[in-house]
């Protein structure tokens, strides 16, 4: 009985403190930050001597993050962080107030499979989504910065270099409203040397508060972002080889291991860390450059693309992920890392390596005309007034990401050909495929609330949200993002609804050609052996 009062009334006293100390938390002096100190166990916390102490702790000095940039990197990256470690607040916040509204509804702002279980099992708990980026800014202790950065359009480097018009603006906001010191994390893909820019920007503004900068690039790619977060192949980190760089290292290392197995956690330093995100990307998207240009020279000669990647990809050597060809890769940062690669390259004096990278972009760019002309060219030289349907509009299945999709170059090819154009996708609406479409190259890539507020409708363009609704009385139907859904189509009831010849254009490989091709369908399929009817066509227009 004399236990249970005692416990009661110790229990009310730890609530009061709890309470006292939540209110009073800004004003007790600083604890050096390490995850490490949050790991008690709930049992030991109440019954010990020693519990105001750890409350001081746990209350005082939780860890904060802060996420400037609430897109798809920063989203879903700090949603899963959040979630795996629960001892830590983790705030995302965005200039865009939309973007930011939708985070915190039920809609979500993009579409990922099983961001939103994540998001909405911590979000209003440890995770949160706010505008007020000054306030999360001043009381975080790790900062990661996952803002835009596109290719520049005007001026010195324009067309190549990366825009760090939004990094240098984010790393002044951190300069004006920090008080007390800050790990401040490049969580965006940025040329190598960005962090002694940062670092330049923040210790010339900084009122006595210290800096530590930290590259930590991210690798998750769009569809399969949560699976690549939780279970990433690496995690790369790099910091300056001083005894302070190294406990920033420590800090951030620290937050990962709460998931993430210590070998796959790399440490290295800054230049490497930030190299290596672009070298990353140019290996992957040369790979598909590679087979791409191989898929040209399969078609020339009678083999299969996908017999000839099957065995290249045998060799444990070359391994067998990123070899399908396609109409082209796409998607917001290969194109864009790879000229930022190439500006790099002729700014340190090294043309030839310059020439080598931008031969993975030109290919890329052969690949979407070498579709485009294929088409016209069956399709007995000429489009113009023919309706086409176009089978996806993403840049790859499982996003409604269209940013640099190689279905806006072949849209536009088309549509310079004076084709009518039924549009479908299963993510993808309306008012952005007109955007898309209408807007100037590069736009696209900068805060959704800087771009063109209200696109023009392309004339010749409709939208529907249906596949069959899409091919019906068209000449010719191109998919181009490889969508599940494309594969299992009614293609006999499709066939039925057009004009003959009908044609289909398979910029994925998502369609047994066979099957089509016995429907009565002539098909082209990238890399394979050519319908009889396209033999005879010349391959460029
Ligand atoms: N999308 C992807 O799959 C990957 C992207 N990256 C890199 O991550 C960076 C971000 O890419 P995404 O998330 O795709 O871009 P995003 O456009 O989806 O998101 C960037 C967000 O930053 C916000 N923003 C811009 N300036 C800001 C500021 N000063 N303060 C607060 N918010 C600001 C924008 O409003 C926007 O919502 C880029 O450097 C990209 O190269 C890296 C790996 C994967
Ligand atoms: O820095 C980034 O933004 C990210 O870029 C890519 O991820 P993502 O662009 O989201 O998607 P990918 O799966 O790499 O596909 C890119 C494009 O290549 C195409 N692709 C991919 C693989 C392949 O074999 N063939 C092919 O044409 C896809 O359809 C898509 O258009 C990288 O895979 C990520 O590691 C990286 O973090």
């Amino acid at each position: 009985m004399v236990f249970v009062k005692k416990s009661v009334l110790c229990t009310k006293i730890q609530i009061l403190t709890l309470v006292f100390l939540s209110l009073f938390k800004h004003h007790l002096p600083p604890l050096s930050i390490s995850p490490q100190n949050f790991h008690l166990h709930p049992c030991n916390f109440f019954h010990t001597k020693k519990f105001l102490i750890r409350l001081y702790i746990v209350v005082a000095k939780m860890v904060k993050i802060c996420c400037l940039g609430a897109g798809y990197v920063g989203g879903p990256t700090m949603a899963v962080i959040a979630l795996k470690c629960p001892s830590i607040e983790v705030a995302v916040v965005d200039i865009s107030v939309s973007r930011i509204t939708a985070w915190n509804s039920d809609q979500l702002p993009i579409y990922e499979p099983g961001l939103d279980e994540v998001v909405k099992s911590c979000r209003g708990k440890n995770l949160f989504f706010s505008t007020d980026v000054e306030k999360h800014v001043a009381e975080a202790d790790i900062i990661f910065v996952s803002v835009n950065t596109p290719t520049k359009t005007r001026g010195l480097g324009a067309g190549k270099a990366a825009d760090l018009t939004y990094w240098e603006s984010a790393a002044r906001m951190i300069a004006d409203v920090s008080k007390s010191d800050k790990i401040v994390v490049e969580k965006s893909t940025v040329p190598v040397k960005t962090a002694e820019a940062i670092e330049k920007i923040l210790t010339h503004n900084s009122k006595g508060v210290k800096y530590q900068i930290l590259s930590n690039p991210e690798f998750l790619a769009e569809g399969t972002a949560i699976e690549d977060l939780f279970a990433p192949d690496r995690v790369l980190i790099g910091g300056r080889e001083t005894p302070d760089g190294q406990r920033a290292i420590k800090a951030l290392k620290d937050v990962y291991a709460h998931w993430v197995p210590e070998e796959r956690i790399l440490c290295t330093n800054l230049w490497s860390a930030e190299l290596s995100k672009l070298a990353a990307n140019a290996f992957l998207a040369q790979r598909i450059s590679s087979v791409n240009a191989m898929s040209a020279l399969c078609e020339a000669t009678g083999a299969d693309v996908a017999e000839v990647s099957h065995a290249v990809g045998k060799d444990t050597r070359i391994g067998h992920k990123f070899l399908n060809a396609s109409v082209g890769f796409g998607g917001s940062c290969f194109q864009k890392d790879i000229l930022n690669l190439v500006y790099i390259c002729e700014c340190n004096g090294l043309p030839e390596v310059a020439n080598y990278w931008k031969q993975v972009i030109k290919v890329n760019d052969y690949q979407k005309n070498r579709f485009v002309n294929r088409i016209v060219s069956s399709m007995f030289n000429t489009v113009s007034g023919k309706k086409i349907a176009i089978l996806g509009f993403a840049f790859k299945k499982d996003t409604g990401d269209t940013r640099e999709t190689p279905a806006i170059d072949v849209c536009q090819g088309l549509l310079g050909d004076k084709a009518r154009l039924s549009i479908y996708d299963p993510q993808v609406t309306e008012e952005q495929v007109h955007k898309d479409l209408s807007m100037n190259k590069f736009d696209w890539d900068h805060p959704v609330h800087l771009q063109p507020m209200s696109p023009s409708t392309v004339k010749q363009v409709s939208v529907v949200w249906d596949a069959y609704e899409a091919a019906k009385g068209a000449h010719g139907l191109c998919i181009l993002t490889e969508w599940d859904e494309f594969k299992n189509l009614d293609y006999k009831k499709i066939y039925d609804n057009m004009p003959k010849p009908a044609f289909v254009f398979d910029g994925r490989n998502v369609v047994n050609p066979q099957k089509l091709r016995e429907i009565g369908f002539i098909v082209y399929s990238i890399g394979k052996p050519l319908d009889s009817w396209l033999k005879d066509m010349p391959a460029v227009a």
